[in-house]
């Protein structure tokens, strides 16, 4: 239900009658054309619940409040209103010295993501406003608070042309903007804000309510409750698989091989180091990802987000340390305080990095929470990067008993079929984790402390080196996003030939049937198989403006990595699985639907099919020792010795 505030309370009725309810369409919330044909381009045809009671408030002028769950679709919510109030107002007309909207946003990629549905929406609306400062002031200037501190007191912007132009002022995730510490910067810009400027408030913040909006008009979808109603969104399915610290790896390593969740997944740790380790580990299987963190140069951050979101690889591990930086940051400030020392211990994390909340990953499937974070409120906002908007999503952690409790308690009655609710993830048996035990710890062992280190120095080498080139080439060749990766191999060691694929023989018949449903639901979600991976992309080296680039260092000779694709393959589940699953996904192209729909409920028979062959499993051990002497022979042969 909608809540207004100053005026009557407009009837909605709860999102779960959505469906039920007659949905307003864009025109008759007030859109003109324009916002209507280029949303059309998007894909986008209905309004989500916040757009339908939002859009037409702001259009007429109201200040507004939203708050709503996460992935709900608030940005369009306030962005589509205000750029068509700009279009009405004609920008050549008036000479204005500042823009006439301010969005502040609490993160630099938030800013970018922002700024870049603005550039896509009035290019697709095809209207002329002044996007860059070239001629004059922008008619939208999507910023951090601190960033506009900056241009206000480097004279960029005059305090008195914001009291002259200022008409709309947007805070976007109001809520971070004060915990990330713009407060200050904020009180020192509201002083310029004219009184007849809107504002919108996206997410409800009493302090600051007070101290810019006049009257405005709450919206608080659905009623407000509790941390789970009002954020964890319906279509987010949630599981928890139990497992010994030091078991982490082995089940994230099964989950991410055996394919057992589907792509693409979003991975959260809790520190730099761990995103590393996970990072070195997964590559020895074959699995290639990024990682993402505050250390790294903010052209490579946007640059690593904007290849995840085009599907440049399927796997991103994002350290979340939001929770941990803040503590760190109270105390360091109090040990500069006592004693007075200006000596840097940590290294240099940009304070303004933010991934859990706001950044819309596109197409995330699965989010895992490798390390689970420490509070509720992180739970959410981590799960909430999967199932935006009209899209479905699952999200397994990691867990310890104690944080599974605190999490159920949460979520509330999980026999209530409308509750949000966690349960145990049904598709990764005991017998399949221990398949991989041996060789999981194998490789673990060997991912030391120091490889770890150096490691995490290199990639911030190269990502310094590329960042001014990426910066420059980008600027000029915006759509050459696939010149330079950031899944590539870290290991200096070519990878071991017999850890790329699963061999057959290790999996039971419940996983292989999991990994069968997983696929198939793939297949009829009309997900296409990744194109970007591998060698088989052709690439020109003449082409690649970065070649001058050797951050890399030399290549080795002899042995071909992983990434060369010359490995001698043997047959592989992966092999038998795509024929197997081409011809039956052409079955399936006929009822897609129906699979689409299945997709959300795991499927029974997956469900039951842990029961079922222990007996093939039990032969495991023996193959293992197989297996073993294989390892400790091509070990040798590569000359690592044991
Ligand atoms: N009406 C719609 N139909 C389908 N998709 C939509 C619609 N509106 C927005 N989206 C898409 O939904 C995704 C999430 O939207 P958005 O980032 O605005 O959510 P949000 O509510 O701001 O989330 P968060 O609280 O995490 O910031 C985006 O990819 C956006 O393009």
């Amino acid at each position: 239900m909608a809540e207004t505030e100053g005026k009557p309370a407009k009837k909605i009725k709860h999102e779960d009658k959505e469906e039920e309810e007659e949905i307003q369409t864009f025109e008759e919330l007030g859109l003109d054309a324009r916002s209507v044909r280029a949303l059309l381009k998007k894909g986008i045809t209905k309004p989500t619940l916040i757009q339908q009671v939002a859009i037409p408030l702001i259009l007429e002028g109201k200040d507004v409040v939203a708050r709503a769950k996460t992935g709900s679709g608030k940005t369009f919510a306030y962005l589509l209103p205000l750029l068509q109030k700009l279009f009405a107002t004609d920008s050549g007309s008036k000479s204005k010295l500042a823009p006439s909207a301010f969005i502040l946003v609490p993160s630099r990629e938030l800013c970018q993501q922002v700024y870049s549905e603005v550039l896509s929406l009035i290019e697709l609306c095809r209207v002329q406003l002044k996007k860059t400062a070239l001629s004059g002031p922008p008619d939208v200037l999507v910023s951090t608070p601190a960033c506009i501190q900056s241009c206000l007191s480097g004279g960029l912007i005059q305090t008195k042309s914001i009291s002259d132009s200022l008409d709309i002022l947007v805070l976007d995730e109001a809520d971070l903007l004060l915990s990330y510490g713009y407060e200050d910067d904020l009180k020192a810009l509201t002083r310029y804000v004219p009184r007849r400027c809107q504002c919108l408030l996206i997410s409800d913040v009493d302090k600051l309510k007070k101290l810019i909006l006049h009257n405005p008009v709450i919206l608080t979808l659905p009623e407000v409750g509790d941390v789970k109603d009002e954020v964890i969104p319906k279509n987010v399915q949630q599981f928890w698989v139990s497992c010994s610290a030091h078991d982490k790896l082995l089940h994230i390593l099964a989950l991410l091989k055996l394919e057992l969740v589907q792509k693409k997944v979003l991975i959260f740790t809790n520190t730099i180091d761990m995103g590393f380790r996970l990072r070195l580990f997964l590559e020895q299987f074959g699995i290639k990802s990024a990682v993402l963190n505050a250390e790294l140069p903010q052209n490579s951050r946007l640059h690593i987000l904007e290849e995840f979101n085009a599907g440049l690889f399927d796997y991103l591990i994002a350290t979340d340390d939001s929770e941990t930086r803040e503590m760190e940051t109270h105390e360091t400030e109090s040990k500069v305080k006592s004693k007075k020392s200006r000596k840097q211990v940590k290294p240099k994390l940009d304070s303004e990095f933010g991934v859990v909340r706001g950044i819309d990953f596109k197409n995330v499937y699965t989010v895992i929470n490798f390390d689970m974070p420490k509070s509720a409120a992180g739970y959410v906002h981590r799960i909430g990067r999967t199932g935006r908007a009209h899209n479905t999503g699952t999200s397994v952690g990691e867990v310890e008993m104690e944080f599974l409790e605190k999490i159920k308690s949460i979520l509330g009655d999980s026999e209530n079929e409308d509750s949000n609710s966690i349960a145990p993830f049904p598709l990764l048996t005991k017998s399949a984790v221990e398949s991989l035990r041996y060789r999981a710890e194998d490789v673990a062992r060997s991912v030391t402390k120091v490889a770890v280190r150096e490691s995490r120095a290199q990639d911030l080498r190269n990502e310094i080196l590329n960042s001014e080139k990426l910066k420059a080439h980008f600027e000029n060749n915006p759509r050459d996003l696939d010149l330079l990766k950031h899944d590539k191999i870290l290991s200096k060691k070519p990878l071991p030939a017999h850890l790329q694929e699963v061999p057959e023989y290790l999996l039971d018949s419940t996983t292989e049937e999991a990994r069968k449903a997983v696929k198939l639901a793939r297949a009829a979600m009309g997900i296409k198989p990744n194109r970007h991976h591998g060698s088989k992309r052709k690439f020109r080296r003449s082409k690649d403006p970065l070649r001058a680039l050797s951050a890399e260092g030399p290549k080795r000779k002899g042995k071909a990595r992983n990434d060369s694709g010359k490995h001698k393959k043997r047959k592989s589940v992966n092999d038998t699985l795509e024929e197997e699953l081409e011809n039956q996904s052409k079955e399936m192209s006929a009822s897609g639907d129906e699979a689409v729909k299945s997709r959300g409920k795991h499927s029974e028979r997956t469900r039951n099919l842990s029961k079922r062959d222990e007996s093939r499993n039990q032969k495991a051990p023996m193959r293992e020792e197989a297996w073993s002497a294989e390892r400790h022979e091509e070990r040798e042969m590569e000359g690592e010795g044991l």
